[in-house]
């Protein structure tokens, strides 16, 4: 699929915000590289949402710019404002907001340039859709729906991919495999993406790069000067099996079970191990 854009993205915005402790300006200058995924948090009300409705077109900044490749969508001083739906950008919100008359299939049809577009077939199969494809969304489970909003915004074969929080309404688990199927996904598109998230733990080893929000002022974090989340925990049994070693390790009052296809001769009952909690995705770096 050739046509799929990778867009570098430049933005620098100066809006006056009225925040629960007063007003503030949030002032932001970044570059998005082309084909990135960005991880975007900070506290509730430090205008993640403000920042990517500036991107979209749906809020204007007193002051701003916004240059896609060689596109201008904004430049406050030169009066040029690219309207969102001009702009093609994806997005999805904690709300899938799909066309509840319409199937699967046709809710990523009606995004795609026309219904024939070939890439509909391939996303639902990326997606493990394709079995769901003529249900109507009521039918499907939360996390199935908002794996449809998200190739739905994709059909577009948007410049860039804004999520607000697409995954936080759902459990643990649905997000982490939502969040390995967004890596899949972008993977293969490479679509400049902005993944706003409360759960900033989980797309430690996806994003190449994180801007954290306070109050307006951002700070940039690259994911590898962080820690990665672990517990620590006792190993209470090892079980070698059929070239499988079982341990058992206590972490707190809980017993949980690895199973590791090696066999872990350095290692004793009582010793202390560190259990690193990385989601079940690769790892990705950009040059
Ligand atoms: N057009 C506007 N003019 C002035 N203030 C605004 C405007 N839009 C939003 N705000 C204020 O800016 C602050 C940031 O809001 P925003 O929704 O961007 O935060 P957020 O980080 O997305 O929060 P949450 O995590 O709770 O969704 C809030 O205090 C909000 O009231």
């Amino acid at each position: 699929m050739g046509d799929i854009l990778m867009s570098t993205i430049h933005l620098h915005a100066r809006m006056n915000l009225l925040f629960a402790s007063g007003p503030a300006p949030l002032e932001v200058d970044f570059t998005l590289k082309a084909g990135s995924l960005t991880g975007l948090y900070g506290p509730s009300g430090s205008g993640k949402t403000t920042l990517l409705r500036i991107l979209a077109g749906l809020t204007t900044p007193e002051m701003g710019l916004i240059r896609v490749d060689d596109q201008l969508w904004l430049d406050t001083e030169r009066r040029i404002n690219v309207p969102t739906q001009q702009r093609n950008v994806g997005m999805v919100f904690q709300d899938a907001a799909l066309f509840p008359n319409m199937s699967v299939r046709e809710n990523v049809q009606f995004a795609a340039e026309n219904r024939r577009d070939p890439i509909v077939e391939e996303l639902l199969e990326l997606a493990g859709l394709t079995s769901l494809a003529n249900r109507k969304p009521a039918t499907l489970s939360g996390g199935q729906r908002q794996r449809v909003a998200l190739i739905r915004a994709l059909a577009r074969r948007p410049r860039m991919l804004l999520l607000d929080e697409p995954f936080s309404a759902l459990d643990f688990e649905t997000r982490a495999q939502l969040l390995s199927e967004l890596v899949r996904l972008h993977q293969r598109f490479g679509t400049t993406t902005v993944l706003v998230t409360h759960h900033q733990e989980e797309i430690q080893r996806v994003a190449d790069r994180f801007i954290k929000l306070e109050r307006g002022r951002a700070a940039f974090i690259e994911p590898s000067a962080k820690a990665q989340p672990s517990i620590e925990g006792v190993i209470t049994a090892l079980r070698p099996e059929a070239g499988l070693a079982k341990i058992q390790i206590q972490v707190r009052n809980e017993q949980f079970t690895l199973e590791i296809p090696l066999n872990p001769s350095e290692w004793r009952l009582g010793q202390t191990v560190r259990v690193l909690m990385e989601p079940a995705v690769p790892v990705r770096k950009l040059d």
